[in-house]
């Protein structure tokens, strides 16, 4: 069992944690790739090369068929058209994981302040987080492109704890993948993982963390047991 003592809020990662977004991804970079008379790929290929924000994605999607120099023109217009394509469908195929709110409720009702913390854009970010019900629970967000850089640097993480005036000791960070666990261990706050995300095809066990649990109520409960 995990034992998290003091803490007094969570920065809780998007997608893979709270959202299972990849259709939505896939579908904007298959139109992406219409766009360019390029193939679609599958939800498992796009599974690998999703967590590090936009521009890495559609970089390692481009990768799939063009070499660095050819890739490097069409990087811009790709993202331009990715972007235009998921804001078009954002959220429309994508689903919360099990106890997702009630996490959220719980961890509330534990009187923890809650932050989101991703590397998708923030344009992106903000409306889904309210299409899907989970807006009201968080003070604060933080896109990929809120800050001049993103997970797995702990900047964002480190912004939260000074917006909220408290000790990284004393903020969890639950996601689910070693982006999250890296900028949280480089921040120094605690670190909870989930099993059923998008870890670049590697398993969750192989990133170093204070525990695995399987949902956010799961969090929620380890975090109340031990305060
Ligand atoms: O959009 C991404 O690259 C990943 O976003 P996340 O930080 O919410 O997992
Ligand atoms: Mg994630």
């Amino acid at each position: 069992m995990t034992v998290l003592a003091g803490v007094r809020a969570a920065i809780i990662d998007l997608d893979g944690t709270m959202l299972d977004t990849l259709p939505d991804f896939q579908v904007a970079i298959n139109r992406m790739r219409a766009d360019f008379d390029l193939a679609p790929i599958s939800q498992q290929q796009i599974g690998l090369m999703v967590g590090k924000g936009s521009e890495h994605l559609i970089h390692s999607v481009l990768s799939l068929d063009y070499n660095e120099a050819a890739l490097a023109p069409l990087l811009a217009p790709a993202l331009a058209s990715y972007q235009r394509h998921y804001l078009d469908i954002n959220g429309q195929h994508s689903a919360l994981y099990p106890d997702v709110i009630a996490g959220l409720q719980a961890l509330r009702a534990q009187g923890l302040r809650l932050a989101c913390v991703t590397n998708k854009p923030i344009a992106f970010a903000k409306p889904l987080l309210e299409m899907k019900g989970l807006a009201p629970y968080f003070e604060l967000v933080y896109g990929g492109d809120s800050l001049p850089r993103k997970k797995p640097d702990p900047l964002p993480l480190q912004t939260v704890c000074r917006d909220f005036a408290m000790a990284p000791a004393t903020v969890v960070a639950i996601g689910d993948s070693q982006n999250d666990a890296m900028a949280a261990r480089a921040a120094g706050c605690p670190v909870l993982t989930v099993p059923y995300g998008y870890n670049h095809g590697q398993a969750i066990h192989a990133t170093d963390s204070d525990g695995i649990v399987d949902t956010l109520l799961d969090a929620a409960n380890q975090i109340r047991f031990h305060n």
